[in-house]
């Protein structure tokens, strides 16, 4: 049997702007998330992508259609409900690792268990991103991807039941992008933390359990891999 949706989108449309400049970026899209699993979004820049990764994470709402969280819709809830859910329910990461220069990388994590309902310790966090001998260091003082692997910390340290991560790779090199997947598919796995990534990298989708190609604010494909490869085994 397949595990019951953790997130649940029906006839999802947004447009931007209104009239003559109104853009369509979303149009009827409906997708199941389903607990513990991983899920690529793939396509082409313009297609939908973050604008679909922000409403499921309650960054932004639809202009119609309706976003279920477990039993919560999201769709009508408050500006303080949605603020709540993903203060306790989702971890963000995005290309760009928006750490605070001016705090050390555990101070950074420490931001986010501070106001977490059930955190995890800041230094178990960061142990799972291999990054405990760092853990005093400024942002600065560390690479593109261990600052990527700061930010990934922040966004699991509160235990969120999603992981949504726009391009999380796209500012990295080719070494560094294939180690901060294996972080993200370790969490997955090990923590069982579904996740949702974005990417422009069609060679990333052997990862997912599904992926989903989005074409002009529609899905235009839902494909399940023969076999789910870990980053190791990826190449391109
Ligand atoms: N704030 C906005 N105002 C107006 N149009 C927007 C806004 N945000 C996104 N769009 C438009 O909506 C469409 C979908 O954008 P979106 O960012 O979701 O695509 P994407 O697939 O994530 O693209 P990329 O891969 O380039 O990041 C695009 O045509 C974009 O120009």
């Amino acid at each position: 049997m397949e595990p019951d949706p953790v997130l649940r989108a029906r006839s999802l449309c947004r447009t931007y702007g209104t009239g003559d400049a109104a853009v369509r970026a979303l149009a009827d899209v409906d997708l199941d998330v389903r607990a513990g699993e991983f899920i690529v979004l793939l396509g082409a820049s313009g297609s939908g992508k973050s604008t679909l990764l922000n409403i499921l994470g309650g960054l932004d709402r639809p202009t119609s259609g309706e976003v279920v969280f477990q039993d919560h819709r999201l769709t009508d809830a408050t500006e303080e409900a949605l603020t709540r859910y993903r203060r306790e329910h989702v971890g963000f990461v995005f290309q760009f690792y928006n750490l605070i220069p001016s705090l050390t990388v555990a101070e950074n994590v420490a931001l986010v268990t501070d106001i977490a309902a059930d955190p995890m310790p800041v230094d178990e966090a960061l142990a799972l991103v291999a990054l405990s001998p760092r853990r005093d260091h400024f942002p600065s003082q560390l690479s593109g991807g261990e600052q990527q692997r700061v930010a990934i910390a922040r966004a699991i340290a509160k235990r969120p039941q999603l992981l949504l991560c726009d391009e999380p790779t796209g500012a990295l090199d080719y070494a560094t992008g294939k180690l901060v997947l294996e972080v993200i598919a370790d969490i997955n796995r090990n923590l069982g933390t579904t996740a949702v990534v974005i990417t422009h990298n069609a060679a990333i989708s052997a990862m997912a359990d599904r992926v989903v190609k989005l074409a002009d604010g529609r899905i235009a494909s839902i494909e399940v891999p023969a076999r789910r490869l870990t980053p190791a085994e990826l190449s391109w």
